[in-house]
Formats: structure tokens, sequence, C-alpha cells
């Protein structure tokens, strides 16, 4: 029911009591059930309704284990530990205003401030632009393009991995990567020198990005599908991004329960969207292989807890799971850390379809151009 929960406090805080909306401890499945069936009644838009109530209408997605576990009125917190997740949530803020609230919990690492920062920035977003007037936008938006398809043709065309090319200017681990930053200019040298994919960082406070600069490289002519590289917990975050111009969007496991990524991934198809569920490890890895309709997963080589980055990582997992992940038709995805041509060898002898890359290429004079550094060869497009 973590997925109604996601629903329930991505609606209207009119629609319904704020407390349980925005808190993080469960309602009973039945009163979250009415709840968020009442808020979706509530939604003058069709398309919010359908989405809202598709949830609903599927119980399959709840089985008797999750329902017990929100039964026993377990905060989300603990359901989230209960499958190894790690990263906590704060109590979100009831009102913007309220700012971060009484609770004085540090952080425990990077990606839990990253998490905590996140919860603020989307109670306030959507504050300013709730759930039905942003899917009002995603309709409006042009149709999402096929992102595992550009990766597929790209790696038949090449006999190697798809490039995923990042449009990144700083990060919390390596700081900035390139003060004269123009993603637009980026993105198009991308493209134009064989990058199947470009992924577009939106988060402003720990990378500098925006989804200002998704929807303009969206509007700058540039052909690939754009991989919106966000931190998602609401499902709003994602009508967000397609209302942006995203054709996929990162969903990581480390953040996410498994109901949340079952639901975001119904929401994502119902878009034309792809998900890229990104998993550091074998836990993880193996949560994401029990969900149904998962086509793209990411093994990050980073640790996003400790920064820690080991190429070596892509290849264990796949060692250990490589064979299930090709009977169901998953395509991989290396994440993080790749260089050389040799890294590319290295993760693409392990088994990835495609590589995701970001410092290698963004911080070169011409990123462009360093594609072919990074290959050892022109890449075809
Ligand atoms: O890169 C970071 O410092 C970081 C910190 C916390 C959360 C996520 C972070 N990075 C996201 C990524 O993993 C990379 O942007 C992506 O995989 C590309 O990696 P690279 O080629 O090493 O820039």
């Amino acid at each position: 029911m973590e997925s109604l929960l996601a629903a329930s406090s991505s609606l209207p805080a009119a629609a319904f009591s704020p407390p349980s909306s925005l808190s993080s401890t469960s309602s009973s499945p039945h009163a979250l059930r009415s709840a968020v069936a009442g808020a979706a009644r509530a939604v003058r838009c069709s398309a919010a309704k359908d989405s809202i109530l598709y949830a609903l209408e599927h119980d399959e997605m709840f089985n008797s284990a999750e329902v017990i576990q929100w039964e026993s009125g377990k905060s989300i917190n603990s359901i989230a530990a209960a499958q190894g997740i790690r990263i906590r949530r704060r109590c979100r803020p009831r009102y913007p205003s309220e700012g971060s609230g009484a609770d004085k919990a540090v952080p425990r690492n990077m990606l839990e401030q990253i998490i905590w920062d996140k919860e603020v920035e989307v109670s306030q977003r959507k504050a300013k632009k709730p759930l039905q007037k942003v899917i009002e936008s995603s309709q409006h938006a042009p149709p999402a393009r096929d992102f595992v398809g550009a990766l597929t043709a790209a790696y038949s065309r090449n006999v190697a991995p798809a490039l995923i090319a990042e449009v990144k200017k700083a990060s919390p681990s390596r700081g900035v990567l390139r003060e004269d930053f123009n993603p637009v200019e980026i993105a198009q040298s991308y493209e134009k020198n064989g990058a199947a994919c470009l992924s577009i960082l939106t988060d402003e406070k720990h990378f500098q990005g925006s989804f200002e600069n998704l929807e303009t490289v969206r509007n700058s002519g540039v052909k690939c599908p754009l991989l919106c590289k966000e931190f998602v917990i609401d499902i709003w975050q994602i009508y967000y991004a397609r209302s942006k111009g995203a054709d996929a969007i990162l969903l990581i496991a480390a953040v996410l329960p498994d109901l949340d990524i079952k639901y975001m991934l119904r929401i994502c198809k119902n878009l034309g969207m792809t998900a890229l569920i990104e998993v550091h490890d074998e836990r993880e890895l193996d949560r994401v292989l029990k969900i149904d309709g998962v086509q793209l997963i990411g093994i990050n080589n980073r640790s996003l807890e400790t920064f820690k980055v080991d190429t070596s990582n892509t290849k264990t997992l796949l060692e250990k799971r490589g064979d299930l992940i090709r009977d169901k038709g998953i395509l991989v995805v290396g994440e993080s850390g790749l260089f050389t041509p040799d890294d590319v060898a290295y993760v693409q002898n392990a088994g990835v379809s495609a590589i995701l890359v970001g410092e290698s290429l963004v911080k070169q004079e011409n990123p462009g151009q360093a594609i072919a550094g990074l290959y050892g060869k022109d890449l075809l497009h």
C-alpha cells in the first residue's frame, strides 16, 4: 500500500485529510484506499482519475504480506527497513511554510540528505502546482520517445553498449564538473557523436541541474530520448518530468519500497515512459527482479551512500543474476565510473547492453568528441 501512500501524498491536500496525506505514518489500507478514491473522484481531469483509480482497480498489485504490514500500523520507514532499505524518510512538513518541522534527526549519508531535501522541495512544488494540473500539463507534452528501442538499435548498430550520455554540471562527490555549462550545446554534441539517449540531471540543490534544462534540451531539436535523472519519491515528479518532455525516469531501489516501484512503473507505462530502475547491491537487484514489467535495470557502480566507485560491481551482480535477467528480457545499463575503452569493454563483457556516463565526458572540452575516446572508436548513429 505504499503505492497508495505515494498516490495519496500526491493528491491535492484539500481533497482529503492533511495528516494522513503528508505524514510518513501509514493509514490502514481501507482508510487509505477510500481516501485515495475520494480524492480521485474530486479530481476533475479524467486522466488524473484514470491514473489514480488504476491502482485501486488492480488488486493484484497488493499481496497479502504487504497488506499485513500496513494493517500492523507500521510507518513507511519500518516497511522500507524490512525490505532492506536503509534510506529513511523524514516526517514530511505538513505545509511548505513549516519548513523541515520539528524533526532534529541528522541524515546518515548523502543519499538520505538528498531525499530529505527532496521531500521539502516536492511538497513546495506541489503546493504551487497540484497533481491534477501537472497531469493536465503532461497530456499536452509531445508523445514520449522509445528509450529502450533507441538503446537496442544503438547496441546492434555499434556492437558496443549503447550510450546514455549525461548532461551534468556538478555532483556531490565531484563538485563542479564544468564551469562553462551549456546543456543544449552539450546535448547536441552528444547526439551528433552517437549517443543513443541522454540523461539530464534535474536536481538543483546537489547537482546544479534543473527541469528548465530538461525542457530546453527537449525543445532544442535534439531527437535522442531523454532520461529525467531525478530522486523520485512521489508520483507527482513523474508527471512533472513528462510535462517537461522526459521520455524516461530514474527510480532508485535504495529509496523506494517495492509497492512504490510497482505503482510508479504502472504510471510510467500509462504515460508511455520508460523507468530505469537503479540498483547497487544484490538485495536491491533481487527485489527488482521480483517485480513484473521491469524493462531496464541500471547497476550503479557508485554507492550513493559512500560514493565509493567500483566497476566490478556490475560484473559481480551479473555473474550472480545475469541468467535470470536475460530470461526476463531485461536490459542492463552499467552506470558510473567509466572512463576508458577498457572500462567499456569490461562492463560489456559482464553483460550490459548500455552504459550511463557523465563525468568522463562532461569534463572534456568537447564532450561529444570525447565519446570516441571513451569507446576507442566513433559511434554510428
Ligand atoms: O555522482 C554523485 O556524486 C552522486 C551522489 C549521490 C547520488 C547520485 C550521484 N550520482 C548519480 C550517478 O550515479 C551518476 O551521475 C551517473 O551514474 C554517471 O556517473 P559518472 O559517469 O561517474 O559521472
